[in-house]
């Protein structure tokens, strides 16, 4: 640990004689080295080869273009973060980063030269670019340090030294490069740290997460994800940690609850929320102060194997639907979580049934889909088991009533069938679904009369 800081704080030291980095001259950068390895021993990062059906997947006829360019014009690529450590972990990587010692401008001159579509340029302030190949997108970003941090965004500037990327990085488990040939590429211990599952910040973890505040919330994921223990945090992380948890507050809603949501859907579900709680998170993530645990806890043991969404789990902590409104207002959820977390506030411990749900769900006011992802939510936060396989199994009766049903018998066209079409499917809904086509239109005159709907024939 000692070791890892003082390498990570003589790097850093380094990097602020300004203009290293931007063009280094071949003397500057041999000084650094010498001056580096002086005091370090060795700047070689620690390799070992793989060569796992992980690995092997990621080369897709797309892939294996893109090596083929970078290696053409001579700029190093390697897979970087996150993919590396899911290859070594023995998974398939969701999605892969790619770092090159090309800059943005040498990448876009290789891929326009070489007729390589470029898709979304916002990424190439930070040294990012998109190319499109074989209907494959390959991010690929520039080795850069950041120079400047706020706590949310980052001045960057480009290198061409693969260890000061890896420096950059939060955890050493995600500081980790990988080369085409199989070489890992490790400056942080992130392969040991892998091995034993700890889960450690590169450097001193107060720097790393005044560099951007969601490395807290990055710090419980992977915590969940890798350690076998849901309890055995290292004291000094978890100390930095609680002394800038109020940077969460700089964090936009959208970008805590990318993060929030995938510990939600993580392990240890209960140890890892109540830790983020412990540590003080709750006012700066939108929880109210008194969150109920007890009831997550009661929750997540409940929902264990049926794959509740994350707002799911994130609603037992509210005592009510204002609670999750706030929430709401501080994370920005999607409109169908927003609806999801206040239906389940609303409607839990109220026993409804089966029955009562499929009328719900079939009301002329309600979104088909939508509500069915609530009532079967609902179903697995009560472990309404029995209800929630037969709903699912469930085919919703067909309405036997249309608009045109409606012409045809004298109602006007526009609004008025629209309401006439509301009354008569409340009317068949609050029969079990059983009136037929025959006795709704029976219903048709006593309707338009409340409605006060002149029929079509009545002049
Ligand atoms: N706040 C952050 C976010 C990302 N990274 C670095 O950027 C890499 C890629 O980030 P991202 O794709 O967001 O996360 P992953 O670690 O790849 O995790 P996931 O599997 O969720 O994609 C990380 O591995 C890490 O090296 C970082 O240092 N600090
Ligand atoms: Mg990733």
């Amino acid at each position: 640990m000692f070791y890892r800081s003082f390498i990570h704080c003589l790097a850093t030291f380094q990097l602020k004689h300004k203009g290293f980095l931007t063009s280094p001259t071949a003397s500057f950068r041999f000084t650094f080295r010498r001056r580096f390895s002086r005091v370090s021993g060795s700047r070689k990062p620690f390799t070992m080869k793989v060569d796992t059906p992980e690995f092997r997947s990621l080369f897709t006829p797309g892939f294996k273009i893109l090596l083929d360019l970078f290696s053409k014009h001579e700029y190093e690529l390697r897979i970087a973060g996150g993919a590396v450590r899911d290859i070594l972990s023995g998974q398939v990587p969701k999605d892969v980063d790619f770092a090159t010692t090309a800059t943005p401008d040498q990448m876009k001159k290789m891929f326009t030269d070489e007729g390589v579509r470029m898709i979304n340029m916002k990424g190439e302030k930070h040294g990012t670019i998109t190319a499109r190949i074989e209907d494959e997108n390959f991010e690929v970003t520039t080795l850069r340090i950041d120079v400047t941090t706020d706590g949310r965004h980052a001045e960057v500037q480009f290198t061409t030294d693969w260890e000061l990327d890896a420096n950059r990085r939060d955890l050493t488990i995600n500081s980790m490069f990988l080369g085409s040939d199989g070489t890992v590429y490790d400056y942080f211990g992130g392969y040991d740290d892998l091995k034993v599952k700890k889960v450690a910040f590169v450097g001193d973890p107060t720097k790393r997460i005044q560099e951007d505040y969601l490395r807290i919330l990055r710090y419980f994921r992977f915590f969940a994800r890798i350690s076998e223990d849901p309890d055995k945090h290292d004291p000094s992380t978890i100390a930095a940690i609680k002394d800038n948890i109020n940077g969460l507050e700089r964090i936009t809603g959208e970008r805590i609850w990318m993060e929030l949501s995938k510990i939600l859907a993580g392990n240890f579900v209960f140890h890892t929320v109540s830790k983020l709680l412990e540590v003080g998170a709750a006012p700066f993530i939108g929880l109210p102060a008194q969150p109920n645990l007890v009831e997550l806890q009661v929750v997540c043991k409940r929902t264990e194997g049926l794959n509740p969404r994350p707002v799911t789990l994130l609603a037992s902590l509210l005592a009510s639907e204002e609670e999750m409104m706030l929430l709401h207002g501080r994370l920005k959820l999607s409109s169908i979580d927003r609806d999801l977390g206040r239906f389940i506030t609303a409607f839990r411990n109220k026993s409804l049934g089966l029955k009562d749900c499929q009328k719900m769900m079939l009301r002329p006011d309600a979104n088909l889909s939508d509500t069915r992802v609530y009532i079967s939510e609902l179903f697995k936060y009560e472990a309404k088991l029995e209800c929630l396989d037969q709903f699912l199994k469930w085919e919703p009766p067909k309405f036997p009533i249309n608009g045109n049903t409606l012409k045809e018998n004298d109602v006007p066209s526009g609004k008025p069938i629209g309401r006439v079409l509301k009354a008569l499917k409340n009317s068949w809904i609050d029969s079990d679904f059983t009136k037929t086509s025959e006795q709704l239109l029976n219903e048709l005159p006593d309707v338009m009369r409340t409605l006060n709907i002149k029929p079509t024939n009545v002049k």
